[in-house]
């Protein structure tokens, strides 16, 4: 297997829950995403808007490569022209620095270079 889909081995890094501080400071570097729900479900969520669904299927298969390289998967709700993207780490019960390395990910993938 090409080391391109070799998916993440989480089996010897720790991981842990963030504290609230650490959430807060992680958001504030993350265009357009919001924490929602609390407890075990607290997740950090963002909708991303397309011209149509062709745009929309794209994004989700760039994200299902992501989410495979990280073994890191989001809950997603695919509609026409958006997605809306959930990410939470059930591992920890919370939210770990996992969830918001996926989310700078998904933003890479709808931010154009500076040219
Ligand atoms: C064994 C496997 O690596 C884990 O269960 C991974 C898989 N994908 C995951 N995805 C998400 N969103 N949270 C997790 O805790 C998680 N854990």
């Amino acid at each position: 297997m090409s080391s391109m889909f070799k998916p993440k081995d989480w089996k010897n890094i720790p991981r842990k829950a963030l504290s609230a501080t650490e959430i807060v400071s992680g958001l504030a570097k993350l265009d357009g995403w919001k924490l929602d729900g609390d407890g075990a479900h607290v997740a950090i969520e963002k909708t991303f808007s397309f011209a149509n669904y062709f745009e929309t299927i794209a994004f989700v298969n760039a994200l299902a490569f992501i989410a495979h390289t990280q073994d890191h998967h989001p809950d997603l709700s695919v509609h026409y022209n958006r997605c809306v993207v959930r990410f939470n780490t059930h591992d920890v019960g919370g939210l770990s620095s996992t969830d918001f390395e996926c989310a700078r990910q998904a933003n890479a993938l709808v931010t154009s270079p500076a040219p």
